[in-house]
């Protein structure tokens, strides 16, 4: 339509970041160039905050977590074609995680696209990203950017959180129309992720299940840990006298040291519980699919799930209890009032807990020649007990199982990993995230393997000052670092044994410390704490400390004819 002389004028670009901004989205991730570097620079303009990263995949990562830490979509921008395909395995492991995440490409022009004409970039990113995310949007016309931004955020956030592409075809963003008429398409939506609220039958069922329970068992998941009803889940726990184990991400939604957690004793638990109450949990391969010598003795499970259609993925559900996790727990503590606690059950699970932690008590503080986990991992958790509100960001393999089992976390959503899909490379994205999301300081613990992912991210790190220390385990390699070479070549699994992650801290900007015994270690750490610099400790670890694929070797496949 022409828009008569003089009228004011409004464009694709505003129309999306004034979408963005009445939804409460103020901080963008992600990595610019042509079609989208004004909205940078623009977005800027406005007051807000773009995190330019250096690789799109980084970005999106950091968007994921801080759509997991905020409840709020965090959002990604990039290129198009190749900047798309790197954000897009983010957007995948934000769907696989739950974690609510959109991905907004610029995008060749249909006409060219559809006839396959070769346009820079081009790509059929809707379709592309349309198997790996919850929804994947095109906006074609300016008029449709307000509902567009709004379907995503609703899709993002309701039922179960995930992914959403939002593809935005180059030429819309410069489009023009009325600024008036363009005002009148933007809005707000109303309860993006309402309240599900379970049947009360399927309640019914579930308090039956668990009164008549000798040894019940509590399960909790990152679902549990994003809902934010910390305070709902403490007292179901606390009112049933039921003990808990979580999942590494739900850690800390009830502090480690609660005397009612089990975590260290969950061989015993998962195999001699009757009922299992699954909260925000899915039975995948993390739990070894709810069957097999895991699971022990006959096992009814109770499952808190706001998809229904995860019910009896993997084995029957005795009670499936489908809505969101707040709901759900409050209507079983309400059908739970008075139950007998399983306190003899609970007993023989508190002397677990005290050998297991006995045990490892003892290796923590071990010296050895060379560091290793236990030492090294035992100084971190000295310090880091005085630091409970830290976000602590982990991934590796040994890196990644031994800390999850050294390092308590005391507060809800204050670690985060590798997640449902086991992923290397989230480190520094998520580092940034939880800083900016939290405003306190982070420490990433990585594998060296798993920093080298995303390391050059180090840089983005120093470049907004963000106050994240990481610790990079440098056993020399992937898993272990005294794999022979074979004769022709450097061994596949092995780093440069003379690689010098302290120097490479200095040289992008950063505080940069060698440690080489626990002592070291804890001192480096307590002094970057107390800094607020971003820092890189190069932890020394013993090359030989290590396991093959850490916890899960179990899972890596060999040859039976041997190697040729
Ligand atoms: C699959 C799992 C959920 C299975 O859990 P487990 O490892 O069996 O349990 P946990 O780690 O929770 O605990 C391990 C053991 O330590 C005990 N434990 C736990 N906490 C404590 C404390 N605080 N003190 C003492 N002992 C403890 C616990 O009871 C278990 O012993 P027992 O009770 O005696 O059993 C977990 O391993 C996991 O989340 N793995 C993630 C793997 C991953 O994604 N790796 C990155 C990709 S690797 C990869 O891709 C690749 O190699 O390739
Ligand atoms: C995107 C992706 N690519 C590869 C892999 C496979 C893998 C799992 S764990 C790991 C690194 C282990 O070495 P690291 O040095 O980090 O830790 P440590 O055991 O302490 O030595 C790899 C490469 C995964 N999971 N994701
Ligand atoms: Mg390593």
């Amino acid at each position: 339509a022409v828009i008569p002389e003089g009228v004011e004028l409004t464009d694709g670009f505003h129309l999306l970041m004034e979408s963005l901004e009445m939804n409460g989205i103020t901080n963008i991730y992600g990595l610019l160039g042509i079609p989208v570097t004004e909205i940078g620079r623009m977005w800027q303009a406005r007051g807000n905050k773009f995190f330019s990263f250096r690789n799109e995949q980084n970005a999106g990562y950091a968007a994921s977590v801080a759509g997991y830490l905020t409840k709020k979509p965090g959002v990604c921008v990039t290129v198009s074609a190749p900047g798309f395909l790197n954000g897009l395995t983010a957007l995948a492991n934000a769907t696989t995680n739950c974690f609510p995440m959109i991905l907004i490409s610029g995008s060749s022009e249909r006409e060219i696209v559809d006839l396959q004409q070769g346009d820079y970039e081009e790509m059929d990113q809707l379709n592309i990203a349309r198997p790996h995310c919850k929804a994947s949007f095109r906006i074609n016309r300016t008029e449709d950017i307000g509902v567009a931004v709004v379907r995503a955020i609703r899709t993002a956030l309701s039922g179960r959180p995930g992914g959403v592409y939002l593809d935005i075809p180059a030429r819309l963003f410069s489009t023009v129309m009325s600024a008036e008429e363009g005002a009148k398409t933007l809005f707000v939506p109303v309860d993006p992720a309402p309240e599900q609220i379970p049947g009360p039958s399927a309640v019914a069922r579930a308090v039956e299940l668990i009164k008549g329970a000798k040894k019940p068992l509590i399960l909790l998941g990152k679902g549990a840990a994003y809902a934010q009803c910390d305070a709902d889940i403490k007292a179901l726990i606390e009112e049933t006298g039921i003990p808990f184990t979580p999942m590494s991400m739900a850690k800390g939604l009830v502090s480690d040291t609660h005397p009612q957690c089990a975590a260290a004793a969950r061989s015993m638990v998962l195999q001699e519980s009757d009922v299992v109450v699954l909260i925000g949990a899915r039975l995948n391969w993390l739990l070894a699919h709810g069957k097999g010598k895991t699971w022990g003795v006959a096992k009814k499970f109770v499952q808190i799930d706001i998809q229904a259609n995860e019910m009896d993925s993997n084995v029957p559900i005795a009670a499936p209890l489908v809505g969101d996790v707040a709901s759900c727990v409050n209507a079983l503590r309400a059908g739970l009032k008075g139950m007998t606690k399983p306190t003899e059950w609970m007993g023989a699970i508190a002397e677990r807990v005290t050998t297991t932690k006995g045990k490892l008590a003892s290796k923590l503080t071990a010296a050895t020649p060379v560091m290793n986990y236990f030492n090294s991992l035992g100084a971190i958790r000295d310090v880091l007990k005085n630091y409970p509100d830290i976000t602590l960001v982990n991934e590796g393999a040994n890196t990644l199982d031994n800390a999850r089992m050294v390092i308590d976390q005391y507060l809800p959503r204050k670690r985060v990993d590798t997640g449902t899909w086991g992923v290397m490379g989230i480190g520094m994205g998520s580092a940034v995230a939880a800083a900016v999301e939290t405003g306190k300081p982070v420490v990433a613990i990585c594998g060296d393997s798993a920093f080298g992912f995303s390391a050059m991210e180090y840089e983005t790190i120093t470049r907004y000052n963000l106050p994240v220390t990481v610790i990079i385990m440098n056993n020399g390699g992937i898993y272990r670092g005294d794999e022979a070479n074979p004769e022709h070549q450097f061994s596949c699994m092995l780093f440069n044994p003379n690689t010098k992650y302290d120097q490479f801290s200095v040289a992008l900007g950063g505080e940069g410390v060698r440690a080489e015994t626990p002592e070291q270690l804890a001192k480096a750490l307590e002094a970057s704490l107390k800094s607020g610099k971003p820092t890189i400790i190069d932890a020394i670890i013993d090359p030989a400390a290590g396991v093959e694929s850490g916890r899960i070797g179990n899972l890596n496949i060999v040859s039976t004819i041997g190697k040729k």
